[in-house]
């Protein structure tokens, strides 16, 4: 689901712009160039944003595998190696199995090329919710409008 307004796949300006496809295997590939404003020691990335990343490519992974409404219950994070500013991590996601609501996924990153090291290693939960998650919690207005433009077509698969 692509919202203009996200950090993670939207067009804000020092967000991460991650476009995901779907590729053999159900295996879920998304990308994020670090740039100058995902630094956190100086010429590297802020591990936080790091985790925003993957954040973003289990829940598309979720979002394009399952296409049910699902919200971050845990998020867990292995940094193995140092993503420079420049580099450009290639994320590759599955889905790992659904017990009832919950939702597992995992994920891991490599750098500059999709056979190049492991840098990141990530699992998470997901939690299926109803639409008034969103409305109840957050901008009520928006989501009704954005709900009713896109339906289905901002589930972008391999666009
Ligand atoms: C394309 C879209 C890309 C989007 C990428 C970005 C996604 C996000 O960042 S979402 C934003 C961050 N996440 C949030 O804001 C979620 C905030 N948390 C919540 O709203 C609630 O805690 C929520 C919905 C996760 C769960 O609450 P609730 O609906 O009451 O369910 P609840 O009964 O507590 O839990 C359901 C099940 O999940 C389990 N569970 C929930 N949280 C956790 C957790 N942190 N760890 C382990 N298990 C958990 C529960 O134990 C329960 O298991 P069971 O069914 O076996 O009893």
């Amino acid at each position: 689901m692509h919202y203009d307004q996200c950090f993670g796949c939207g067009d804000v300006e020092s967000g991460l712009h991650m476009r995901t496809t779907v590729g053999e295997h159900m295996v879920v590939h998304s990308r994020f160039t670090v740039t100058e404003a995902h630094q956190g020691a100086p010429g590297l990335a802020h591990g936080g944003l790091l985790a925003c990343a993957f954040d973003e490519a289990l829940g598309s992974t979720v979002g394009n595998l399952l296409r049910k409404p699902a919200v971050t219950g845990k998020l867990e994070t292995d940094f193995v190696r140092p993503v420079p500013v420049g580099t450009t991590l290639y994320i590759a996601a599955r889905l790992d199995g659904v017990a009832g609501r919950k939702i597992y996924v995992s994920a891991e990153g490599r750098l500059g090329s999709a056979d190049g090291q492991v840098a990141v290693r990530a699992r998470a939960l997901f939690v299926q919710v109803g639409f008034e998650h969103f409305t109840t919690h957050g901008y009520a207005d928006a989501l009704q409008r954005f709900r009713s433009t896109t339906r289905e077509s901002k589930w972008d698969i391999n666009p």
